[in-house]
C-alpha cells in the first residue's frame, strides 16, 4: 500500500479550479510507490498523475518539477507538469505539497531485452544533453556526502563482513571522487534512479519515463552506470548480460560519444551505483522513517552486485577494434 495521504474526488472539486484542466472525473489510489502518494486522475480534459508529496518540501520539489517541464518542452518522453493559473507546478493539498503531470502511456518492461535497452540508452543520452543548459540547482542528494553522513548508521546491523565491505567502498569511492579524472568527467541534471520500473514500454516502443524524485547534478557516467546496473543483468545473480550492456552502450554512444575519462572511469562508477542503492537499502530496512509503510527493498540485491562489479570486468563502454 502506498498511498499515504488519502484524497477523495469530492475533496478535489475546489482544488481543480485552479487548473486548467476542467472537473476532475475519477481518481483512483496508485499502489505501487514507495515514497509518495500517487493517483490517476482523469479530467474533462484527459488523463494525468497526482502526486501528493510525503518526505519532500516545497523547496525540493521545484527542481525535479523544472527539470520534468524542461525535457518535456525539448521533446524528451516525461510527464508534462501541469501549472496552476498562477503558473505554480507546485501547489498546496491537504497541507503538503502536491503535483499534476500527464499521464504517460503503457507499462513497465521488467524482462527488458537488448531492444528495450537500446530504446533506454537513446532516452537517457538524449535526456543528459537536453537538461544541459537547465538553469537549476541542485546536487545529487544520493551522492558520496550522504553515503559518507549514513554509513556510520548502518554499521552496527552489518555482519563483520559486510561492514569491512561497505567501509572499504566508500573509502574507494572518496578516492576515486577526490582524482583528477573524476574532475572532467561531463555532469549535469540526472535521473539518478532509472530503473526498469520507472520507464513504459507499449510493445517495444519506449513511451516515457518518470519518478525524477532522485534527481540533482552529478557525472553523466554515474546516471549510466545505475541504469545499466537495473536494466542489464541477470537479477538472480547481479552479473551483467554482455548482450544488454552492449547494447544500451552502442545507443547511448551514438546520441553522445563517450569521452576518454569516461572509458577510464566506468568500473569504479559502476561500483558507485551499487554502493549507492545498497546504502540506500541498508538504511531504509534498518532505520526506516516513521511514515514508511511499505516493505523496503533487499539490500541483499545490490551487496550482491557490488561484489561482482568489483571482481568481474565489465564490457567496456566503447568496443576496442
Ligand atoms: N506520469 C505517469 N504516467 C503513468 N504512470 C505513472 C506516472 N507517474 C507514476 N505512475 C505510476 O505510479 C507508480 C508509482 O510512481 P512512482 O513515481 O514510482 O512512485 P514513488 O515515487 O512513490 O516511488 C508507477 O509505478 C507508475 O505505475
Ligand atoms: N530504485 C530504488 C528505490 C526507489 O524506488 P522508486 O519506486 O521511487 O523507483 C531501489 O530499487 O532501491
Amino acid at each position: 500500500m502506498a498511498v499515504f495521504t488519502a484524497v477523495t474526488l469530492d475533496e478535489l472539486t475546489q482544488w481543480m479550479e485552479q487548473f486548467p484542466l476542467g472537473q476532475a472525473v475519477a481518481l483512483k489510489g496508485i499502489a505501487s510507490g514507495i515514497e509518495n502518494s500517487n493517483f490517476f486522475l482523469t479530467t474533462e480534459r484527459g488523463e494525468y498523475v497526482l502526486t501528493v508529496f510525503e518526505n519532500l518540501d516545497f523547496e525540493q520539489l521545484p527542481f525535479y518539477l523544472q527539470l520534468m517541464r524542461h525535457l518535456a518542452e525539448r521533446g524528451i518522453p516525461v510527464p508534462a507538469p501541469v501549472a496552476n493559473a498562477q503558473g505554480e507546478l507546485v501547489v498546496p493539498l491537504r497541507g503538503k505539497p502536491a503535483a499534476i503531470v500527464s499521464k504517460l502511456e503503457g507499462s513497465s518492461q521488467m524482462d527488458p531485452q537488448p531492444v528495450h535497452c537500446a530504446d533506454v540508452g537513446t532516452m537517457l543520452a538524449r535526456m543528459h544533453l537536453a537538461a544541459a543548459d537547465f538553469p537549476l540547482q541542485q546536487p545529487n542528494l544520493r551522492g558520496l556526502d550522504w553515503w559518507q553522513a549514513t554509513m556510520p548508521q548502518v554499521l552496527q546491523y552489518l555482519t563483520p563482513d559486510n561492514a569491512a565491505l561497505l567501509q572499504s567502498e566508500v573509502a574507494f569511492q572518496a578516492n576515486f571522487a577526490a582524482g583528477t579524472s573524476y574532475a572532467k568527467l561531463p555532469r549535469g541534471p540526472v535521473h539518478a534512479d532509472l530503473f526498469r520500473n520507472n520507464v513504459m514500454f507499449v510493445g517495444e516502443k519506449l513511451t516515457g519515463c518518470f519518478d525524477f524524485y532522485f534527481a540533482g547534478v552529478d557525472t553523466w557516467l554515474y546516471d549510466l552506470a545505475v541504469t545499466v546496473n537495473d536494466w542489464c543483468i541477470d537479477l538472480d545473480s547481479g552479473v551483467l548480460d554482455v548482450a544488454r550492456v552492449n547494447a544500451l552502450l552502442a545507443a547511448y554512444r551514438a546520441v553522445r560519444p563517450f569521452t576518454a575519462e569516461e572509458e577510464l572511469a566506468w568500473q569504479p562508477m559502476l561500483r558507485a551505483a551499487a554502493l549507492r542503492f545498497w546504502l540506500s537499502r541498508l538504511y531504509d530496512f534498518y532505520a526506516p522513517r516513521e511514515a514508511e509503510l511499505l516493505t523496503p527493498h533487499d539490500p541483499t540485491h545490490f551487496e550482491r552486485i557490488l561484489r561482482e562489479r568489483i571482481a568481474t570486468p565489465a564490457p567496456r563502454l566503447v568496443p576496442q577494434e
